[in-house]
């Protein structure tokens, strides 16, 4: 699939509901959301510094299942192959700002991704970045249109651990311009 720009991604619908409305390239993202969008650091840092003790973590559904397309190819799987998968809505003051999914080849959880299951409502992002071996690919952006959520700008990323990858997927709720004042050029 040849893509419009280093970093344009095709969302594949992790629900029924997401369908990718187009490719962008970084120059086109409005400044508020590129600077979301192309965050390196912890999403779960930068959204709790924006509003101090206002920040949780509402695991949605977790469990074995199989991964979609674009997750099998991301992470070099087959339809067959299962993955152990995370939703969670990351809430400021209790109001979702970020949906995200996250996979990680159910043969690969061992050993210190095994923690993984145990995170509860505890952020992935606080363990990530923990690991001084963490390594993130560059990552990829996309609109995606979510109807019961709203969702408007998605992103995602593999992380690498001790060999080992696990691809995230988050998508950012319009509702988040509420909380970050800051950059609101547009
Ligand atoms: C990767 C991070 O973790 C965040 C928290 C997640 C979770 O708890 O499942 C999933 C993806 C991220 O939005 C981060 O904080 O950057």
């Amino acid at each position: 699939m040849k893509h419009s720009s280093d970093l344009a991604v095709i969302i594949h619908p992790a629900r029924p509901d997401w369908s990718t409305r187009l490719n962008v390239a970084p120059q086109a993202l409005p400044h508020f959301w590129r600077s979301w969008l192309l965050e390196r650091g912890s999403l779960t840092a930068r959204l709790s510094s924006l509003k101090p003790d206002c920040f949780s973590v509402d695991c949605q559904r977790e469990g074995i299942g199989y991964p979609t397309p674009t997750e099998q190819k991301e992470l070099g799987l087959s339809a067959s192959q299962r993955v152990w998968f995370r939703e969670v809505q990351l809430k400021l003051n209790g109001t979702p700002v970020v949906h995200a999914r996250t996979v990680v080849p159910a043969a690969a959880l061992t050993g210190r991704l095994a923690r993984l299951r145990q995170l509860g409502n505890r952020s992935l992002g606080s363990f990530l970045f923990s690991q001084p071996d963490m390594r993130r690919t560059f990552v990829r952006v996309s609109r995606c249109k979510a109807n019961a959520t709203g969702l408007e700008w998605a992103r995602r990323s593999v992380f690498t651990l001790g060999g080992r990858s696990l691809m995230v997927t988050e998508a950012f709720s319009p509702l988040l311009t509420r909380f970050d004042q800051t950059n609101r050029t547009n």
